[in-house]
């Protein structure tokens, strides 16, 4: 669907000049939901403007279904970008054009018809759930609605792909959830495939089927969305991971326990309660939960629980060597033995 080949793209300023996409090489399938997450100035927003060609890369492929955008000429360009919606952390939308005639004026600009117009766009603002905001002006709707306006323009020519630059990062947690899910229906129903860059992980967590992790205009590391979660490679991929699958201990906590504290990872199937109270009811250890997290990952359970083990300390080793070998993994926060 979307193939990027050794990209780059370079700012030339008076000063210096940033290479601010570093030789990308990225394949994003129909109907992905694929993330790219990098923190502020690792090049997402230069990298996603390459895909439409809103900025030219300096060098590099850019093959949107078959056709390598790069070498289009204008007019064809323009036509191929019709097929790539995009939308925006703030929204973007004309200020004095209401809901409606916000997403009009890109059908109006994309050659259609004026008579197909209104029943395209109540169409598109129903899509979106915003049919009865027709009539509303920007400054009369919420962020979320607005963020709802944006997608049903960039929805107006029945794109191929939608890009997202930071779509959710304006909005309070309740509307991403919504913006996000939108986002979700509108790539099944439509079979659309979605790229959006963030720098929360949270959004990738939710929605994206793959992510890549941007830093320095490089891709540091890229796959899909649970493995990336489960075995993170990169000491800023952990990092980010770390931001949904953290937790902290009160450190007299740690200091008051009798026990030895360990931190048991799930992953997948291995994510079942059972198999510790098994473990420990076999040994004859007690287990005094501190703490858990469990989180769905495409679905798939993935977490910990941090458990205080009490008992004989034979019988403690054996059941950390059980436990290591059913689960996930076993870390020992505390050692008393
Ligand atoms: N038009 C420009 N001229 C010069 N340098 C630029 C330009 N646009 C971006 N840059 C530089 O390129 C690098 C990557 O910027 P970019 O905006 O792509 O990163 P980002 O990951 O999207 O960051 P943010 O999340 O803050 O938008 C940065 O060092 C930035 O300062």
């Amino acid at each position: 669907m979307i193939k990027l080949i050794d990209l780059n793209k370079q700012y030339v300023t008076r000063s210096k000049t940033v290479h601010a996409v570093d030789h990308v090489n990225l394949h994003i399938r129909k109907g992905d939901i694929y993330g790219i997450v990098g923190y502020s100035g690792a090049g997402k927003s230069s990298l996603l403007r390459c895909i439409n060609l809103l900025e030219r890369p300096t060098s590099g492929q850019v093959i949107v279904n078959g056709t390598d955008l790069t070498k289009l000429p204008k007019k064809n360009l323009r036509i191929a970008r019709q097929k790539i919606g995009m939308i925006f952390q703030h929204f973007n939308l004309l200020s004095s054009k209401t809901a409606a005639e916000n997403v009009a004026f890109n059908l109006k600009a994309a050659g259609v018809k004026e008579p197909a117009i209104p029943g395209r766009v109540k169409e598109l603002l129903e899509l979106v759930g915003l049919a009865d905001k027709a009539d509303h002006y920007p400054s009369q709707l919420s962020g979320g609605q607005k963020q709802r306006v944006g997608i049903a323009r960039a929805l107006s020519n029945n794109p191929d792909v939608l890009l997202c630059d930071e779509a959710t990062s304006a909005l309070d947690p309740k509307t991403t959830e919504s913006i996000l899910k939108l986002l979700k229906e509108i790539n099944q129903k439509l079979s659309l495939t979605i790229v959006l860059i963030t720098h929360e992980m949270e959004v990738v967590k939710e929605i994206c089927n793959r992510v890549a992790v941007m830093e320095n205009g490089k891709i540091i590391e890229e796959g899909d969305t649970y493995s990336i979660f489960a075995a993170p490679q990169q000491p800023l991929t952990r990092d980010f991971i770390d931001k949904v699958l953290q937790y902290k201990l009160p450190e007299r906590l740690l200091e008051r326990s009798r026990g030895v504290i360990v931190n048991i990872l799930f992953r997948e199937s291995k994510a079942e309660e059972a198999i510790v109270s098994e473990v420990l009811k076999s040994c004859g250890v007690t287990g005094n939960i501190l703490h858990g997290k469990i989180e769905y990952i495409q679905d798939k359970p993935m977490g910990f629980f941090i458990m205080e083990l009490t008992g004989p300390d034979t019988e403690i080793r054996k059941a950390i060597e059980m436990l290591t070998d059913r689960t996930a993994g076993v870390e020992v926060l505390r050692n008393v033995l």
